[in-house]
């Protein structure tokens, strides 16, 4: 049922070069990341939710260091790294990049980080992503914010972004939408069984929504 999320051309021999490198947490006389004891906030909600948009807002009201998986992941693909074109035809086409691939590009800007606070925006997208991520790091999110919107909202917001992105058109939108339907939600689930989970109803304006958004960090920021 799933084959056609997953199934890009040349995807298993992609996968299986990235899948040969072992991932090293800790380095000789370094300690892990693991003892800095980030506070990890995951942000997740469907395209066009408003996810960067109260990031921003977060950053500018509690200090938080912004990582967009998607942004990262565009980076790379403008920066021609290897597999950028198997990368963009993934991200063309609405799937969800190896989580290899993504996971090392947050391990190295967290780790790069003098802050100890993050808003990991845009993922985990799957439960794949999810467990790459808590067995790599050894680490698990202290909050996950999800950022609820009805479709055609979504829609309307994704066709009026106008940052000339490739995925920004209605065929990548509704691949988008049902990959985060199939994919994300089970996260999402995941997350409200372990208690960790802050439901946010994203209509409104951007001033309302980050008024709902604010208590969740005021109580451990003190503002
Ligand atoms: N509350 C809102 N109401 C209307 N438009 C919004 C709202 N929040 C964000 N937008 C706009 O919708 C588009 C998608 O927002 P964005 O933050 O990029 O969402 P996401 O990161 O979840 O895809 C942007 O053009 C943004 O300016
Ligand atoms: O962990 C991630 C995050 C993003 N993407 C890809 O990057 C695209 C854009 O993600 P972004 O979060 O920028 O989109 P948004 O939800 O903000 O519109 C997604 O559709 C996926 O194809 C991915 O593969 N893995
Ligand atoms: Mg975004």
């Amino acid at each position: 049922m799933l084959g056609f999320l997953q199934a890009a051309s040349g995807f298993k021999i992609w996968r299986s070069s990235f899948s040969t490198e072992t991932p090293t947490m800790v380095k000789d006389g370094t300690t892990s990341f693991k003892e800095r004891n980030p506070f990890i906030t995951f942000v997740l909600g469907g395209p066009g939710s408003g996810k960067g948009t109260q990031c921003q807002k977060i950053v500018e009201t509690f200090g938080f260091k912004h990582l967009s998986a998607g942004e990262l992941l565009r980076r790379e693909i403008e920066s021609n790294s290897e597999h950028w074109s198997q990368m963009l035809n993934t991200i063309k086409e609405g799937r969800i990049v190896p989580s290899e691939v993504t996971v090392r590009l947050i391990q190295q800007e967290m780790e790069s980080s003098d802050n100890n606070k993050f808003l990991i925006d845009g993922f985990p997208r799957t439960e794949e992503n999810r467990i790459a991520f808590e067995q790599l790091l050894g680490l698990e999110p202290n909050v996950v914010l999800f950022f609820d919107c009805p479709e055609e909202e979504m829609v309307k917001r994704v066709l009026n972004r106008n940052q000339g992105r490739v995925d920004d058109n209605i065929d990548t939108v509704k691949k988008r939408l049902k990959v985060f339907e199939i994919l994300n939600l089970p996260v999402i689930d995941y997350y409200s069984k372990r208690g960790k989970l802050c439901k946010i109803n994203a209509v409104g304006t951007e001033d309302e929504i980050f008024e709902k958004v604010r208590p969740i960090f005021s109580a451990c920021a003190g503002k």
